[in-house]
């Protein structure tokens, strides 16, 4: 039996080192008080983040959650771990930070470094200051609209495949789907549809970016398409790991513990230094992103806008293939995931609100008609119920549910309580957040397109519309990524109803176990022919 001595010492022992635990964990957590700025309280360690961690909240609800309890402040704190972040709540404040006062907040956080992820840390969106600036210039001319007309095709060609592969499917009640969830419910061909757009995007990423075809639906299995699940799986053990780079990046780095899996970023490197030495050789020209990133490399690249060249070399050859294979797995890893996102949520909307589908179908209708059946570029940009649809769509649902900056020079908040923020401290700009702030929405869980009309769209408040960010740091894709999921929706709609079907998840919860905007158990709906067209 223990003496009594021996319990004093071990109580003793136990209550000092839960102290110097306690001290540890909280020893810059007064951060935000002793600044007399408004913050949320804190738990040892995980600061604000003990709900993402224990799985108790979605991403969306906790960064919701967080915005909501820092009501009637412009800005707030709260901690990611041990790490003060600012939260930005005001749209003022928001176009402060992303467009006026730009130079004072170029960079995104980027926990994830170059030396740790070559790369990760060499992409655009973690490239810093003068590195960052060069590499926007040198690809913005990648994304222009003259740019997205000559790539309309290579996207329109994967639509077609996709809308054709699901007649086959209906049609035919034996043919193959392996690999795809497809099944059927009575007359119904069910689909799940992450798994089917996240096809479609794979296919089209392959195609604009990678200079290669792969039919993701008839050939399920293919390498691309499974390497591109891998690197964009932000769930499982990723999501600690993307925790711990938060907590500590020096631990990450000491522990050797990789983002992205090796077999992966080979599988990448290779194909793109590939198909660039194929390029060279050969004398190949594709209007794909791949040309345009040889262009960039040599310095050929120009700036063009509606189809006029204004004669300017957008860069001088000075990245050498890893940097460019960076931007390619960036292309990929920004767009595969983001742009199935939105389909998935888009289609789940219009098959609940089935008025809303017929009236886009009204649309697409008239619009093939009027141009003898085919989808054109010109077609796509004119359909304004449609960009009504996508844009309440990216409202409700926006794929990315936060985003950030790292102030780089000291930078004074003109509004109270006054604060300087200091090089290396973190702002939040909670998307998911404001979308659904009442204040800007009114009935924000409603899905209503009308607030994107011609009469509404002025009633928005600037800056509290975010789906691709905001300022010079924005979504450089967003042109690209609104082409392709209009591109898809029209081949699906024009051949198909969306139909709510029992696994049909209803009403929808975001996951709880990871940091993707996506549902458990799938997002399943019913596809069933049409025949009133
Ligand atoms: C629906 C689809 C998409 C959504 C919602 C989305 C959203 C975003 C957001 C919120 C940001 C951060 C912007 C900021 O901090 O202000 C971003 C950055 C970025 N996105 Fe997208 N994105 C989408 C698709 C794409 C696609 C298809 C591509 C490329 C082909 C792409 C490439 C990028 C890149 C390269 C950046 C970093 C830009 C920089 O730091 O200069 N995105 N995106």
């Amino acid at each position: 039996m223990m003496s009594l001595e021996s319990l004093w010492l071990w109580t003793f022992a136990i209550s000092f080192i839960v102290l110097i635990a306690y001290l540890i964990g909280t020893w810059n957590h007064d951060f935000f008080s002793k600044r007399n700025i408004p913050s949320l309280k804190t738990v040892p360690f995980l600061g604000n983040m003990g709900p993402l961690v224990l799985r108790k909240a979605s991403f969306a609800e906790h960064s919701q959650n967080i915005y909501n309890r820092l009501k009637g402040y412009k800005y707030g704190g709260m901690f990611e771990f041990m790490n003060p972040v600012l939260v930005l709540r005001d749209p003022e404040l928001i176009k402060m930070v992303t467009v006026k006062d730009f130079e004072y907040f170029l960079d995104h956080r980027a926990p994830i470094s170059e030396e740790a992820e070559p790369m990760f840390g060499k992409n655009l969106f973690n490239l810093r200051g003068h590195r960052w600036k060069e590499m926007r210039s040198t690809l913005s001319p990648a994304f222009t609209s003259s740019k997205m007309k000559n790539m309309f095709v290579l996207v329109s060609e994967c639509g077609k495949q996709l809308g054709e592969f699901l007649m086959e499917c209906s049609r035919d009640k034996n043919k193959k789907t392996e690999g795809c969830k497809i099944e059927r419910e009575g007359d119904l061909l069910t689909v799940e549809l992450k798994d089917l757009y996240t096809r479609y995007t794979n296919d089209v990423i392959a195609t604009s970016a990678f200079g290669i075809g792969c039919d993701s639906l008839k050939n399920p299995k293919n390498e691309f398409f499974q390497m591109g699940k891998d690197v964009t799986n932000f769930g499982g053990i990723r999501q600690f790991i993307f925790l711990g780079y938060l907590f500590s990046p020096r631990l990450m780095k000491y522990l050797n513990l990789k983002f992205l899996s090796s077999k992966a970023t080979e599988f990448f490197r290779f194909l793109v230094h590939n198909t660039m030495d194929t390029r060279k050789t050969k004398g190949i020209i594709r209007p794909d992103m791949i040309h345009l990133l040889m262009q960039a490399k040599e310095g050929t690249l120009k700036s063009e806008e509606n189809g006029e060249t204004n004669g300017k070399i957008a860069s001088k050859p000075k990245w050498d293939d890893d940097d460019l294979t960076a931007q390619a797995v960036l292309f990929f890893f920004a767009g595969f995931d983001t742009a199935s996102t939105l389909l998935c949520f888009m289609s789940h909307l219009l098959a609940t609100n089935p008025d809303v589908q017929n009236r886009l179908q009204d649309e697409i209708d008239q619009s093939l008609e009027e141009n003898d059946g085919k989808l054109t570029y010109e077609a796509i940009h004119s359909m304004k119920y449609l960009d009504m649809v996508v844009s309440e769509s990216l409202r409700l649902y926006p794929p990315a549910i936060f985003t950030d900056r790292k102030c780089v020079k000291n930078y004074r908040l003109p509004m109270e309580p006054s604060y300087t923020l200091e090089p290396g401290d973190a702002v939040w700009i909670p998307i998911y957040a404001i979308h659904h702030d009442p204040k800007y929405y009114p009935n924000p869980e409603k899905f209503d397109p009308e607030r994107f009309s011609d009469e509404n769209k002025d009633n928005i408040k600037p800056f509290t519309y975010l789906p691709f960010g905001s300022g010079p740091r924005n979504c450089i894709g967003n042109r690209f990524a609104l082409m392709e999921s209009k591109i898809a929706l029209v081949h699906l709609l024009c051949r198909f109803n969306l139909k709510v079907v029992s696994k049909t998840p209803i009403p929808i919860k975001i996951t709880k176990k990871g940091f993707n905007m996506t549902v458990d158990g799938g997002f399943w709906l019913g596809l069933e022919e049409r025949t009133n067209q």
